[in-house]
């Protein structure tokens, strides 16, 4: 690394302790208070780190007990086949009925089984890493924990690894230190494949965050998210007011955007490696993966004709005189069950995915002002476009993260910061923290945007 790329990685990485620190500090307990996590190999908060790596010394598979930890008698262990319609439907119930919900309790997701088929069974999925806790007297599933491979690379690192999801505790078996076991298990069921770290997300804090981004929302059915009191009306505006400022065309602007296609994969494929490169946490696919995550899990012929049952849209955009790729974008659709109201039970919520586009490309230096302005500009037209095609969906609302290079078009496309942050995380791996997209008064940072690449479900 060169000496300034180095001194300003420094004066990024000053600037970003900082931040995080700040960030969290409400939420977060006191190291000795950690009573798992201080077990853990995870860094402690406002550790000094010197150089980023492994943080146990190395081990061997055969290092690692070769059978499940032990469990209170009343409960068993139970690897969860997901290609059986029975257990499958016991994951999503559980998921369903016990995972997170807002502080009002008033949504929570509705996952269904073609989602799960799409987030559990990516390319290199194994049964044995969507483990199941069930009441052994009568089979019920009381906890879940999954794990699919990834490749992440972390700045000029590349980590074989795994992604944490889904972690779920029946709610009236909480806070008796399920959790742990759970973690613990999982754990054993990696490093038993040779595989030492982990990426995951929660909104909780826990030691220690290597990055924390905000969510945002951008309303695209206004009246009902107001009447179902996902939205307040703020003060001295009127609902129409409301419904003129959200008001979206019916029909997209961006000239060349189509659905993306099989024969699609090569060239999107390579733009957006090339976009992704910008990043300094981003997860390495494989063609094949990419493929799964943006065609979704289906084969060409049973591909989702009701669009509104669809699981994750990626579009593409052709230039009509080179015929080339010039961006892509994808969004995923995860509903909410609207709890007790009498009009609506269901509220429909995209999130944004991965994206990529050339607009930047041919800049030196991708922070200049030229630079800045040209995947602004470009950026506004594309999300721009994706809410739209959410909207035409029957979405109610657009979610994203101040990941990516989302600042710079958030405001301009009206979404709104949210309640919620989601801390990242590396598991047995001590890493210089990463720009999340905010300042440090928790506001959109759109000067120096955010390195985190990974968009986790
Ligand atoms: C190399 C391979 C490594 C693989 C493993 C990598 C690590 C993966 C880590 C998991 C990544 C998951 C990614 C996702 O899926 S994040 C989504 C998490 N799920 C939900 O929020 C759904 C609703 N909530 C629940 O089901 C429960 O409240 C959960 C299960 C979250 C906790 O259950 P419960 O409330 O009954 O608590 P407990 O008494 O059993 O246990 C208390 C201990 O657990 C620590 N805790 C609480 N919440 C989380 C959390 N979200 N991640 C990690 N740890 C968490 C807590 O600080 C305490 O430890 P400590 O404070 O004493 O130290």
């Amino acid at each position: 690394m060169d000496e300034k790329k180095l001194q300003e990685l420094l004066k990024l990485l000053q600037m970003n302790n900082g931040d995080l620190s700040k960030l969290n500090e409400q939420q977060r307990k006191e190291m000795k208070d950690y009573k798992f996590w201080k077990t853990q190999p995870v860094a402690s908060f406002d550790e000094d780190i010197k150089t980023e790596g492994p943080i146990d010394k190395a081990k061997k598979p055969e290092d690692i007990p070769a059978s499940p930890l032990p469990l209170l008698n009343e409960f068993e262990w139970s690897t969860i086949d997901i290609n059986n319609q029975t257990e499958l439907e016991d994951v999503f119930l559980l998921l369903n009925e016990n995972y997170v919900e807002d502080k009002d309790a008033a949504f929570r997701f509705n996952y269904t089984k073609d989602f799960f088929n799409w987030a559990l069974k990516a390319p290199g999925w194994k049964e044995e890493w969507h483990v199941g806790v069930r009441v052994k007297k009568s089979g019920k599933l009381i906890a879940f924990i999954s794990a699919i491979p990834i490749t992440l690379k972390l700045r000029e690192n590349t980590i074989k690894s795994v992604e944490i999801n889904f972690l779920c505790i029946h709610k009236q078996l909480r806070a008796k230190r399920l959790a742990p076991v759970l973690i613990k298990e999982i754990t054993r069921r990696v490093n038993r494949h040779n595989i030492w770290q982990a990426l995951y997300t929660a909104g909780t804090v826990l030691p220690s965050p290597v990055s924390t981004c905000r969510y945002t929302h951008r309303p695209l059915n206004w009246s009902k998210l107001y009447d179902v009191g996902f939205t307040d009306l703020p003060p001295n505006q009127t609902k129409t007011d409301m419904l003129a400022h959200f008001a979206l065309p019916k029909t997209n602007k961006v000239a060349g955007l189509r659905p993306m296609e099989p024969k699609d994969i090569e060239e999107a494929y390579k733009l957006f490696e090339k976009y992704q490169s910008r990043f300094d946490l981003v997860q390495l696919f494989t063609k094949e993966e990419f493929s799964h995550w943006f065609l979704g899990n289906v084969d060409e012929n049973k591909q989702e004709k009701d669009l509104e049952k669809k699981i994750v849209f990626s579009y593409v955009v052709e230039d009509s005189k080179s015929g080339k790729l010039t961006d892509f974008f994808s969004f995923y659709s995860l509903p909410f069950t609207i709890l007790n109201h009498p009009g609506h039970s269901e509220l429909g919520i995209g999130y944004l995915y991965y994206y990529a586009t050339d607009a930047d490309f041919s800049f030196e230096d991708r922070f200049s002002n030229d630079a800045t302005a040209a995947l602004r500009k470009r950026l506004d037209e594309l999300i721009g476009d994706a809410i739209i095609l959410a909207k035409n969906v029957k979405m109610d609302v657009f979610n994203a993260l101040t990941s990516q290079d989302n600042t710079l078009f958030l405001e301009d496309l009206k979404f709104a910061p949210g309640d919620g942050f989601l801390n990242f995380y590396i598991f047995n791996y001590r890493a210089f923290p990463i720009t999340g997209g905010l300042k440090e008064n928790k506001a959109y940072d759109p000067e120096k945007r955010s390195n985190i690449g990974v968009v986790m479900l």
